[in-house]
């Protein structure tokens, strides 16, 4: 083998590569947050704050980061989070990232403003598809987009219940940020898109676009509607305390995401990672706890894991790849964030997935104490 890309080394630099390509306002959208970008900052701050406890001697010849997530067998407990439109990074858009996802054996969650159609992403795909869904106030188009996931393969249905409407994004408030004309939500009737398309006053067209279609009534009530339109196993994205958890445990769902759509909706909201340990106690074992925001390493992988999430998604790291080389470019991060975690699982000493507990992770932050059972307060 010849020397390995310096590029292949860091994701920082797929940061950098993708910003100098794309134009100054996707790269706002893709990058921004909410308000003062605060909780955007937290979900990195709080992988930085924490420390892992390594063990020595334990036999790490073999590691194995593969999992079964709700039914699906997974090369890595590494996905990638649900992102609307990704033409506007790539002009194969959903297709190449689902490509790049099935090389790795890695889950994907393809958002419902996709800009591919939900047939040709299924068709790219050699892996497991999930569809996200927003509770759009035409319930008929909701239950048609549904129909169709379910036709094409996608194995279950995640609904994102942290945006009854659009944090303030200021960066695309400033740019006047609306979705170019040749980029569309093809999932979607168009005569309900045509906001997207429009920058408004002091605002943007997607932040107008879900004033108009979002339907902000949705309540814990509406839930059952959901499942008696299909079979597929229903994941809530967007959960942040242990009140929620409870609630979404009560209510029959089959998972949930600990996020806060990436510091994209209501700033000052608590890190993901500080999150994860409440809503983990709340829930049965049995329910898988996913984890978003600010995971761009195989150590913060680990961390999550080690504090009780079952998976990750990965969000921004997946658009700068998909910017730079569209399916290659994905390709190459997941593979490095996977290296990264094969590395992190050896020097750790817990060589499986199923190894990672509480115990690996320091409390607080720089002691060696470690603590009988999870706390809410590790690592904070
Ligand atoms: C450009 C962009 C578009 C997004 N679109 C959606 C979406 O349509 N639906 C959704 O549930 N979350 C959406 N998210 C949030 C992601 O699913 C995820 O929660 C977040 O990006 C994870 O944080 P990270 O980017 O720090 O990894 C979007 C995020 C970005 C950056
Ligand atoms: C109306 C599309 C919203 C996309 C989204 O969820 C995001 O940009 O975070």
């Amino acid at each position: 083998m010849g020397p390995v890309e310096p590029a292949d080394l860091d994701s920082t630099y797929f940061e950098a590569a993708a910003r100098a390509r794309l134009p100054a306002d996707i790269w706002d959208f893709m990058q921004g947050g909410s308000g003062a970008e605060r909780t955007l900052a937290a979900n990195r701050a709080q992988f930085e704050h924490c420390r892992l406890r390594p063990r020595t001697l334990v036999d790490v010849s073999t590691t194995d980061q593969s999992l079964t997530l709700l039914g699906s067998r997974l090369r890595t407990p590494i996905g990638i989070a649900p992102m609307a439109y990704h033409q506007l990074f790539h002009p194969e858009g959903e297709v190449a990232t689902a490509r790049a996802a099935g090389r790795a054996g890695a889950v994907m969650v393809a958002g419902i403003f996709a800009s591919r159609t939900l047939e040709a992403i299924a068709e790219a795909a050699t892996g497991p598809l999930w569809l996200q869904l927003y509770w759009l106030r035409r319930r008929d188009a909701l239950a048609a987009v549904v129909e169709r996931a379910e036709a094409a393969g996608f194995r279950a249905l995640v609904l994102t219940v942290d945006a009854p409407r659009i944090g303030r994004r200021l960066r695309d408030a400033r740019n006047g940020f609306a979705v170019p004309a040749h980029i569309r939500a093809v999932n979607l009737d168009q005569t309900l898109m045509a906001a997207s398309h429009r920058s408004g006053q002091g605002s943007s067209g997607i932040a107008e676009h879900a004033r108009e279609q979002f339907d902000p009534s949705l309540t814990w009530a509406d839930l059952s509607w959901l499942r008696e339109r299909s079979s597929l196993p229903i994941v809530l994205k967007g959960i942040l305390t242990a009140e929620d958890a409870r609630l979404a445990a009560e209510h029959g769902v089959d998972a949930v995401v600990v996020s806060n759509h990436g510091g994209r909706q209501l700033d000052g909201a608590l890190p993901t990672l500080a999150a994860l340990p409440e809503v983990v106690a709340a829930v049965p074992p049995t329910l898988p706890v996913l984890l978003d925001g600010g995971v761009r390493t195989g150590t913060d992988v680990a961390l999550a894991i080690a504090l009780g999430a079952r998976a990750v998604l990965i969000g921004r790291p997946v658009l700068w790849g998909l910017a730079v080389d569209g399916e290659e470019g994905v390709a190459r991060i997941l593979a490095l964030l996977k290296a990264e975690l094969d590395d992190t699982l050896a020097l750790l000493g817990r060589p499986r997935l199923a190894d990672l507990d509480h115990t690996a992770v320091a409390r607080p932050a720089g002691s060696a104490a470690p603590l009988a059972t999870p706390t809410p307060d590790q690592c904070r």
